[in-house]
């Protein structure tokens, strides 16, 4: 399927509206993400090989704050467990679309892939099946975050024994020299990939009052608050972490 560069932020805007993920976005978004995250590619697809660790028989596979539908892919690419079946959701109308079109594509070049349901719900008003694993990509970071606490706490009760969480997101760092590093960091990662000035400036103008980072202590914190009982880092590349939570 064609994608389009990621151009949102080329041109001199006179007044930066927040970030939302609607139809410009979804257009660019496989070229954004490559281009912003660093180690997002190594991540997604490993994120199909620690599935297939913890995948049980007859459970869901949960993609929360699925957007295209990257880590889903991922699942079914790694997954021959009986009977699982991915639930993929966002709340995003555009990106979902874009999604099943992304989906339809993988299913008629694969045989004998887990069945996919995509549902289009806010991830804090959905009601979570037995689980042996959740995948939160790059999402609990635009959850407002009075109510990522909740939304820890319905995961660990949805988790099967022997099931997982990754938790994937980008990291705050509470040492201000480190913080100021790790940041100075990915904006050469940024300008490595392209980005000029002027783009790196106005998208982090545009995505600071909905995308709310935390630390790894605060991480690590809530997911124990929440039930989980231990929480180990897998990936980490500049200021982009990804965690397994075990219940
Ligand atoms: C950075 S993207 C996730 C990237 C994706 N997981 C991947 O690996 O390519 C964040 C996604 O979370 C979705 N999202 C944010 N808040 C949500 C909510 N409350 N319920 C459902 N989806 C949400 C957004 O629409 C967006 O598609
Ligand atoms: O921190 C940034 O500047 C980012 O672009 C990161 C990030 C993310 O972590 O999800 C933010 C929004 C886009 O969806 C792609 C990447």
């Amino acid at each position: 399927m064609s994608h389009d560069p990621d151009r949102l932020f080329a041109q001199p805007l006179g007044q930066i509206k927040d970030f939302v993920f609607n139809e410009d976005v979804a257009r660019v978004f496989p070229d954004m993400i490559k281009r912003s995250v660093p180690g997002y590619p190594t991540i997604v697809e490993n994120i199909g090989v620690l599935a297939a660790r913890f995948a049980q028989p007859d459970s869901q596979l949960y993609d929360l704050g699925c957007s295209l539908g990257a880590v889903t892919q991922a699942l079914r690419r790694h997954v021959r467990t009986d009977n699982c079946r991915v639930i993929a959701v966002d709340n995003s109308h555009a990106m979902l679309e874009r999604c099943r079109e992304y989906l339809h594509a993988q299913d008629a070049m694969f045989q004998e892939l887990l069945p996919v349901n995509v549902i289009e719900s806010d991830i804090l008003e959905l009601d979570l099946q037995a689980a042996s694993l959740v995948a939160l990509n790059f999402t609990l970071q635009f959850i407002p975050p009075p109510r990522r606490p909740e939304l820890l706490r319905k995961i660990r009760q949805a988790l099967l024994p022997g099931g997982a969480l990754i938790l994937s997101e980008k990291l705050r760092f509470e040492e201000p020299h480190q913080h100021e590093l790790l940041t100075d960091l990915h904006v050469a990662f940024k300008r490595a990939n392209g980005y000029s000035e002027l783009e790196i400036a106005q998208k982090r103008s545009a995505i600071e009052n909905v995308m709310k980072p935390d630390s790894l202590e605060t991480h690590r914190q809530r997911l124990l608050e929440a039930g989980f009982s231990s929480v180990t880092p897998w990936f980490q590349c500049l200021n982009f972490a990804s965690l397994i939570a075990l219940p």
